[in-house]
């Protein structure tokens, strides 16, 4: 099962992301004889399989249904059973564009963690990329390297089992883009620093739940040289599409003022005053909204939640760049 690419039909093996709600999914792979069973039924495997991905199946009892998704990082980051505190899907999309991740791009993160990261990271940068991700938890090791190749991830994710911040990630001249996750990731900057292709520029991240930690990663990337240091948050910003009314309140004041002078009663006690006559059909939806002059908007909900953390950007510039003198008088 990989996802790296797209099937039509599922077969026994394979990875189903079952949706039940968007609260509510699960990981399951297809194995003959077994069953999936939530409160409102029983999915059995052998049903499934041959089934296509993205179809809906109704369970044996006819009481409940799910949807059969193909995986994907996105969903894999929904479901995924953590091992650790993961990235999210808003994180991880800022930093693939702020690192310049594409295809062919090669990358190190550090730690793996639970590998959210690791697999939205592997689809953007194959078929030639490569992520060289380092982690120092034996056991975290082992069930993320089984899952990078079960997900056909093996030949992309390099796994190695390393104290990073001790023992340094041991590449020289190898990667444009750095990843760090870490509780002390200024003590991998310099090391990640070697790592950087040093003939051109490269991207580097640190993300980081505390303000404390960002001061501490500044002033580890700018004693190393780094430049452009910027620290972003990204919090998501929830809208709901709402009917509102629309009002010319231009038209809206000539009219009252020129009701007023002519001694008329208000818009409004008109409006409030007119009845259905008795065989007036109901007014339908269409109409209503038409006469109520509705339009519909979108609104964001007045409180942003969801701080996980601060993201600290920094360029690696090439040593042979930092070097260059700018004449001022030179005009080119
Ligand atoms: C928050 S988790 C990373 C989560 C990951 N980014 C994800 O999205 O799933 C941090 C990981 O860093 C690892 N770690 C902490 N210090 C480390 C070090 N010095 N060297 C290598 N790994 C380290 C921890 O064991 C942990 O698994």
């Amino acid at each position: 099962m990989s996802f790296r690419g797209w099937k039509k039909y599922i077969e026994e093996g394979d990875l189903v992301i079952v949706y039940m709600t968007r609260e509510s999914m699960t990981p399951i792979f297809m194995k003959k004889g077994t069953i999936f069973q939530n409160r409102f039924g029983v999915y059995k495997h052998d049903e499934i399989i041959g089934k296509e991905y993205g179809s809906k199946f109704v369970s044996s009892n006819y009481k409940g249904f799910v949807y059969l998704l193909h995986p994907t990082p996105e969903l894999w980051t929904l479901v995924l059973p953590h091992r650790t505190q993961i990235l999210y899907i808003a994180d991880i999309s800022f930093v693939t564009t702020l690192l310049d991740m594409k295809p062919g791009v090669h990358v190190i993160e550090s730690g793996t963690g639970s590998g959210s990261f690791s697999h939205s990271i592997a689809r953007t940068i194959a078929p030639t990329g490569r992520l060289y991700s380092f982690e120092y938890h034996q056991d975290r090791v082992s069930l993320a390297q089984t899952e990078f190749n079960n997900h056909g991830f093996g030949d992309i994710i390099k796994m190695h089992h390393r104290d990073v911040c001790k023992d340094g990630f041991q590449m020289k001249d190898q990667v444009n883009a750095v990843f760090l996750d870490l509780p002390a990731p200024w003590d991998a900057v310099a090391s990640a620093k070697e790592a950087f292709k040093q003939d051109r520029t490269g991207k580097i991240c640190c993300f980081s739940p505390c303000i404390e930690q960002v001061a501490r990663s500044v002033a580890a990337l700018d004693e190393h040289g780094f430049i452009d240091i910027t620290m972003y948050e990204c919090l998501i910003r929830e809208h709901t599409v709402a009917p509102i009314q629309k009002i010319d309140f231009a038209e809206a004041i000539k009219d009252a003022r020129s009701r007023k002078t002519q001694g008329l009663a208000s818009v409004d006690s008109v409006v409030k005053k007119r009845k259905l006559g008795k065989d007036e059909p109901f007014p339908t939806a269409e109409e209503v909204e038409e006469a109520a002059n509705l339009m519909l908007v979108s609104r964001a909900l007045g409180e942003t939640r969801g701080h996980t953390s601060y993201l600290t950007f920094a360029t690696f510039l090439p040593p042979t760049a930092t070097s260059v003198v700018v004449d001022d008088n030179d005009s080119a």
